[in-house]
């Protein structure tokens, strides 16, 4: 397990992490969102102890990474997959991890093959592709069996396999009860590979909650009515609080309030439904909302 306790990084007059306190668990897949230059990077640095904190603890385990006796053997990190020796094999560069971390040589060609690397594994790393790297990357980070993975944008330069087969992967490793914490622009990815969900601005927390959590806050998510008597429902619902949008003559949407709520609402009223359903928001639409005050590096509005 992962454990920030008020965690502050400056550089500077600025914070690029700001007070970050969260504990993520194992067996799930977190997701570490947030806009360019929120802190994401720098925050998975401090975890793995190459940056110091200007305040605060990151441990893993209960006990900070440079504590740890033979690291890769408890957390692995995927951060920048071109970080390679150009000169040498990704075999070569396996190898090397494996003998100073204590790690039996026969893993090496495991986590090739675990990657789909087996056939490239002598090519020099400076002639890989940017995906081709990432597996390498990513091999590397399996390579001591680790409980915790932490992963840097996993599927930048994959091409639509790469994605889904990350995807089985991050899901297989929660599975198996590891912490998985994974950073990624790709919300899309995202909502279907993640169970939790760390959001960040500016280097702060805004929003720590299971992805279903987050899904079901948007104000974009909302139940879907169609009854012949929608006038007198949409009485009903604003009477107990549910905010209410008439739609058409015989249908409406109901928002800040679950579906059960609003059946149990109708059926208290004795209102007969035809249709009664949720429309869930994407977690691209909910991320916006979440983050529309803490995109440090957007562009500006067209033609403004
Ligand atoms: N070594 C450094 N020296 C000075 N500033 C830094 C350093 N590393 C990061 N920063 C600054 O800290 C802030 C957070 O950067 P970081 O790379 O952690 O963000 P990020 O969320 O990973 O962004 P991205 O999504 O663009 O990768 C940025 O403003 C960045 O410029």
């Amino acid at each position: 397990m992962i454990s920030l306790k008020n965690l502050s990084k400056r550089y500077g007059d600025r914070f690029a992490v700001d007070d970050l306190s969260l504990d993520l668990k194992p067996g799930a897949v977190t997701g570490f969102l947030g806009p360019n230059g929120a802190g994401k990077s720098t925050t998975m640095r401090l975890v793995l102890g190459l940056d110091r904190p200007t305040s605060g603890t990151a441990l893993i385990g209960g006990v900070p990474y440079r504590k740890i006796r033979n690291p890769l053997r408890t957390v692995g990190a995927l951060l920048d997959a071109r970080a390679l020796h150009p000169g040498r094999s990704g075999h070569a560069h396996l190898a090397a991890l494996a003998r100073s971390n204590g790690i039996a040589r026969r893993r090496v060609a495991e986590v090739l093959e675990a990657v789909g690397m087996a056939g490239a594994a002598r090519r020099r790393a400076g002639a890989l592709s940017l995906g081709m790297s990432q597996r390498l990357g990513i091999a590397a980070a399996l390579l001591g069996d680790p409980e915790v993975l932490m992963f840097d944008e996993p599927v930048n330069g994959l091409d639509p396999d790469g994605v889904r087969w990350v995807r089985g992967l991050m899901r297989s490793l929660a599975d198996e009860g590891r912490t998985v914490f994974v950073s990624s622009h790709l919300m899309s990815e995202m909502q279907l590979t993640a169970d939790h969900l760390v959001v960040i601005g500016k280097g702060r927390l805004i929003m720590d909650a299971p992805l279903a959590d987050v899904i079901a806050g948007s104000s974009l998510t909302a139940v879907l009515v169609r009854t012949p008597h929608a006038g007198d429902l949409a009485v009903r619902l604003r009477a107990a609080g549910i905010a209410v949008d008439r739609l058409g003559e015989n249908e409406l949407e109901a928002t800040g309030a679950a579906v059960e709520r609003v059946g149990d609402v109708a059926y208290e009223a004795g209102i007969r439904l035809h249709e009664l359903r949720t429309r869930e928001a994407s977690l691209e639409q909910a991320y916006q909302e979440l983050t529309s005050h803490s995109v440090e590096y957007g562009a500006g509005r067209a033609g403004a």
